[in-house]
This record gives C-alpha cells, sequence and structure tokens, in this order.
C-alpha cells in the first residue's frame, strides 16, 4: 500500500518507521517547512514532496495518509483527505471542538474509509495486557484508576509554537497529554460520569497551561485521577489500576517499563506481601504496532483500535475538564455536549 505523511515535524519519524515495519511505502510528504521537508525526504528518500498538503491528496496512487500537523489542523487535513478518498491515521488530539469532530467522523463514514486517532498508548504492551487482565475480571471490581504523562520538553526553556501557541495548539499539556490520558481512562475505566480539573502555567512562559490535574468519577463507581504535565523532571508515562482482588501498576520511569500485577492467591495477614506478577516491555514500540492495526483495518482484517468517536470522547474530556478548571467546579459528562 502507498502512503503519504502530511506534517513532517517530531512524531512523523514514528509513523515514517511504523509504515515501513508494515510493508507500506511512504511515496509523499508534505509541509510548509522546507527545512523539515528537504531534511525528511534525504533521511527517508522519499520520491514526491510538496510544500502545500492538498497538491499531495491529488496523487491517485495513495491509499491512506497519517495527519502530523500542528493540532489545529488535523480537522481541515483530515476533511480534505477523507473527502478524495483517503483512509486517515490522525493525530491526537482529533480536533480543538467537538462541532470538527463530528464533522471529521461524518465525513469519512460518508466516504467509506477508515479514520483512526493515533492515541498510541492503546498499543502499548502494558496497556494491551492490562486491558486483557481487566476484560478476565482478575482485578474484580476496579475502585481507582490514576494515569500520567509527564515530561519537561527535555528541559529545553523553549516550547515549539505547534505546542506553546494557543493558535495553533489549542491547548497545553492539559490537552496534549491529558488527551492520552483521558483516552486510556476510558479504555480502561468505562465511561466517566464527573471530572474536577486544575490548570497553570507555572514554569515555562508560554500561551497555554504547563501543569494539569483532574478527579474523575467513573459511572461503574470508580474514582480516578489524570496528572499531565511539562513541568516534570524527566519523562514518565504510566498508570495505577486498583481493583477489589488485586492492583495493576505501569511505568516507564527511567526506560524501563515494567507492568507489576499484584494479586492474593489466598486469603491470608492484611500486610503480608502478596504475590507479584512482572510483565517486561523493553522494546515494544506503541506506534509501530498502532500503525499496523491502522493497516489491518483498511484491509478490513481488523477494527480500527482508536476511532474516530474515541479521539471524540477523549476531547470531550479534555472540554469538560477545562470548563471545569474554568468554573472551578465539578462537570458532569451526562450533560456536557462541548460544543
Ligand atoms: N501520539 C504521539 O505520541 C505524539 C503526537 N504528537 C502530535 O503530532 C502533531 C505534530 O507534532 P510534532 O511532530 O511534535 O510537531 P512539530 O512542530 O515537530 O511538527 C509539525 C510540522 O507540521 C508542519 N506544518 C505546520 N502547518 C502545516 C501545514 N499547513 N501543512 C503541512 N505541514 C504543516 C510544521 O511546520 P513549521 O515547523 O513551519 O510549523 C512542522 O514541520 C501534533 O498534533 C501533536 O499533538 C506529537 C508528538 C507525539
Ligand atoms: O504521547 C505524547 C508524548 O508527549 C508529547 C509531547 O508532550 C505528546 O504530544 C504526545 O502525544
Amino acid at each position: 500500500m502507498k502512503v503519504g505523511i502530511i506534517g513532517a515535524g517530531g512524531i512523523a519519524l514514528s509513523h515514517y518507521k511504523g509504515y515501513v515495519a508494515g510493508g507500506a511505502e511512504v511515496v509523499a510528504l508534505a509541509d510548509i517547512n522546507p527545512a523539515a521537508l528537504e531534511a525528511r525526504q534525504r533521511e527517508w528518500n522519499i520520491p514526491q514532496v510538496f510544500s502545500d498538503y492538498r497538491d499531495l491528496l491529488k496523487l491517485k496512487e495513495i491509499e491512506a495518509v497519517s495527519v502530523c500537523t500542528p493540532n489545529a489542523l488535523h480537522y481541515p487535513v483530515t476533511l480534505a483527505a477523507v473527502r478524495v478518498g483517503k483512509h486517515v491515521l490522525c493525530e491526537k488530539p482529533i480536533s480543538l471542538s467537538i462541532r470538527e469532530a463530528r464533522a471529521m467522523i461524518r465525513a469519512a463514514a460518508r466516504a467509506g474509509v477508515t479514520l483512526q486517532i493515533n492515541h498510541h498508548l492503546r498499543s502499548n504492551g502494558a496497556a494491551f495486557k492490562a486491558k486483557q487482565i481487566l476484560d478476565s475480571g482478575a482485578l474484580g471490581r476496579v475502585t481507582f484508576i490514576r494515569l500520567r504523562q509527564a515530561h519537561d520538553w527535555g528541559g529545553s526553556p523553549q516550547v515549539r509554537d505547534s505546542f506553546g501557541k494557543k493558535a495553533l495548539a489549542g491547548g497545553g499539556t492539559l490537552l496534549d497529554n491529558g488527551c492520552h490520558m483521558f483516552d486510556l481512562a476510558r479504555y480502561f475505566g468505562g465511561p466517566v460520569e464527573e471530572i474536577f480539573a486544575r490548570v497553570a502555567s507555572l514554569k515555562f512562559p508560554i500561551e497555554v497551561e504547563d501543569t494539569a490535574h483532574a478527579s474523575l468519577r467513573f459511572t461503574s463507581g470508580a474514582i480516578g485521577e489524570v496528572e499531565a504535565s511539562w513541568s516534570a523532571t524527566g519523562w514518565e508515562e504510566g498508570f495505577w489500576i486498583y481493583g477489589t482482588e488485586g492492583a495493576l501498576e505501569y511505568t516507564n520511569r527511567l526506560g524501563k517499563s515494567v507492568l507489576r500485577h499484584s494479586f492474593r492467591t489466598s486469603p491470608g495477614t492484611t500486610w503480608a506481601e502478596p504475590d507479584v506478577a512482572l510483565y517486561d516491555f523493553a522494546g515494544a514500540s506503541n506506534h509501530t504496532r498502532h500503525i499496523d492495526n491502522f493497516l489491518a483495518a483498511i484491509r478490513g482484517e481488523r477494527p480500527v483500535i482508536c476511532s474516530g468517536e474515541d479521539g471524540l470522547e477523549a476531547v470531550r474530556l479534555v472540554l469538560a475538564a477545562y470548563e471545569s478548571a474554568r468554573l472551578n467546579q465539578p462537570i458532569r459528562l451526562s450533560g456536557f455536549r462541548g460544543d
């Protein structure tokens, strides 16, 4: 299958590698930045490059595109792509508004093409394993879910405009990292009923927040929390899920990706260490698995692992969290349209 990539910045490399690993051929690349375009063309030996993505979309031989532009452009670029019959793997967040997300989903359905959103953490080996354990019932009733994605832009005092400027990014870490965490919250815990969030800009001189926290109540009765931060040190992604019969704890802290499943094989003393199963996910690439799933979905072999509707729900939770932070009060999701 021949594919194109629109937006040749940082994340485009993961898409390129994923397509190559999945047996697809990246034949075209578009970016408004001539330096990025030229560098990638040389590195990856791409036959055709375009400064205007609409010219890339005219290529008949391309069946699918990745949309890797800044957040504000996911909507117009995806819409243009599906309208000319291309399958789309759209970077997260799907869009900056619910209205836009709905239009994207409708347009893809009307065109009969696949739309997958790049909440790649669903394809993280630990998340996949955790979901299997949860679905098997081994954790019992879920009581608490904590999700965290935090870093500090490598310590850099400069945050790129595509993330730091409100018009291009749409929001800060709550949208950028939080949308992944809200997606995982739903993936693991089902629908969220209520959210109470706080956001602040405390570290970088930027137009959007660099620090965010949200407290969640799931429809199931479980409670949880999301931490999204650009003001941490280093890099961490993790989830902690507690149930009546056991617990799952995952972190990639210090470059080691380990999932720990703890449980009791027999009722016993309260404070004794429970039994533990450890799973090591070193070396597994989330993006490559996610792209493999996209290609399989296009071929009709598997359902998309993260649909447009999933992307929309993640954005709805982000928007509810912003509204909660603005009003300094909890927001019930059942009455929140986000329009
Ligand atoms: N799922 C994940 O793990 C990750 C997802 N992302 C998402 O991917 C997207 C891109 O992020 P990232 O690659 O880090 O950002 P970058 O800023 O590194 O790259 C974006 C590129 O898109 C270019 N661009 C801007 N406008 C257009 C346009 N109209 N047509 C074509 N290209 C355009 C930019 O050019 P210029 O430099 O001139 O602005 C830049 O080269 C974001 O939506 C982000 O949220 C990012 C990182 C990880
Ligand atoms: O998963 C991710 C890792 O961090 C990046 C920068 O904050 C995010 O954009 C991305 O979605």
